[in-house]
């Protein structure tokens, strides 16, 4: 499961969804009808032209978005990129041997989540003739600088700023991610008193330069808990031209089917691609991650064939999963495409009443994943 969906960048990107895809998508009718027009019934408002344009736009024949990983020796750049893309544990990180040449990888879970990413190594001489920075900047979607809370941040914050600006001049279009790095050390108070501090000081620098058009993300990340994840997932979601659209279909399909929060995950990286409109809490984000676990643990255990385990995969288009938790709400999971799951939560009333609202919760349901499947076949 895992290694499926991270392979070594070197080679070509692997662009098609295999034949299992082709049988996930057999299971909804696959008439060419106004999808979206009967998805957004009723609520003319989402169902502009331009959120149908999005899913095409943008993306076919197109190179996978670069995203690099820079900050300074032993900040934690691999280690976060392990710990997404490979499931390493965290504690085994602290075996990690320093890089020292650029690492590419090709994560191509879904094609949703289908980007490279590079791991640099910390000490990148920008006046060095063999390192081609302009190439690297020019193909570059997201540049994440990673910092060390738990150090003296005066030198990493300069080496920001220089690596910031060079990339901006070369492409403005990339989006500057900063990841105020493992705060686990922290208490929740001095975690808010650096990110103040960092974020002042980087715009004070920015501002010096006259460059306060850039704009700086910041995001507070240990590889100890599920917010390397959650910042990961919204670095890969300003990649995904679709997103708008997405969110659009999210609020839909929640909107009068008694669902208080839907989620899209890939389930490999458990990134979410994309929710709908109400805000995100940690503790709701945490509860999907645990329930993917949950169910692909389950799945293996019990749910591949006797005779030879190895003949299918423990997600697939009959993955679906309830869980009733103890404070009356329910935590429903459904497979959308291969890579792809639906994480929803509902209230117990609304998930018993079998009325109207859940019957026009499966029919948009339905309707949604012939949408996703369609597109993301379509396109890589
Ligand atoms: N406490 C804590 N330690 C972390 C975290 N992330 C990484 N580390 C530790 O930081 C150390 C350095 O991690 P690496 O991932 O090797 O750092 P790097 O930036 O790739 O280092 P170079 O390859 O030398 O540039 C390791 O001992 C990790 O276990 C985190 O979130 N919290």
């Amino acid at each position: 499961m895992t290694s499926e969906g991270v392979s070594n960048c070197c080679g070509e990107a692997e662009e098609k969804e295999d034949d299992n895809e082709d049988m996930a998508m057999g299971c909804y009718d696959d008439d060419d009808d106004d999808d979206f027009s009967a998805l957004t019934e009723g609520n003319p408002e989402w169902g502009s032209e331009d959120g149908v344009l999005g899913f095409n736009e943008g993306l076919s024949g197109e190179v996978k978005p670069r995203v690099l990983l820079m900050g300074l020796r032993r900040s934690g750049k691999s280690s976060i990129q392990k710990v997404v893309f490979h499931k390493m544990s965290p504690n085994e990180t602290l075996f990690l041997e320093s890089t020292n040449k650029i690492c590419r990888e090709d994560v191509s879970s879904s094609s949703f989540v289908s980007f490279q990413i590079w791991d640099f190594p910390g000490q990148i001489d920008f006046f060095d003739p063999t390192f081609d920075y302009e190439m690297i900047f020019r193909g570059t979607g997201a540049l994440i600088f990673v910092i060390d809370s738990q150090d003296d941040y005066v030198e990493a914050l300069s080496r920001l700023h220089l690596t910031v600006t060079r990339a901006y001049k070369v492409n403005p279009d990339i989006h500057f991610e900063v990841f105020i790095h493992k705060v686990d050390g922290l208490s929740d108070d001095h975690k808010i008193e650096k990110q103040g501090d960092i974020r002042r000081r980087a715009s004070d620098d920015l501002a010096d330069a006259r460059l306060e058009r850039i704009h700086l993300s910041f995001y507070l990340t240990s590889i100890y808990d599920h917010s390397i994840f959650e910042a990961f997932s919204k670095v890969v979601q300003k990649l995904i031209p679709q997103l708008p659209t997405l969110e659009n279909l999210l609020n839909i399909f929640i909107s009068n089917s008694g669902i208080e929060k839907a989620f899209l995950f890939d389930v490999v990286s458990k990134i979410y691609i994309a929710t709908d409109s109400s805000p995100v809490d940690m503790q709701t984000y945490e509860l999907c991650c645990d329930m993917i676990d949950v169910v692909i643990d389950i799945s293996c255990i019990y749910g591949l064939a006797e005779e030879d385990p190895a003949v299918g995969s423990p997600y697939d288009k009959d993955s679906m999963a309830i869980i009733r938790l103890n404070n009356t709400t329910v935590v429903y999971l459904k497979e959308v495409t291969k890579f792809l799951a639906m994480v929803c939560f509902l209230r117990e009333e609304s998930f018993e009443r079998k009325d109207l609202r859940v019957v026009s919760a499966g029919v948009r349901y339905r309707r949604l994943v012939k949408i996703i499947t369609k597109q993301s076949n379509r396109l890589w």
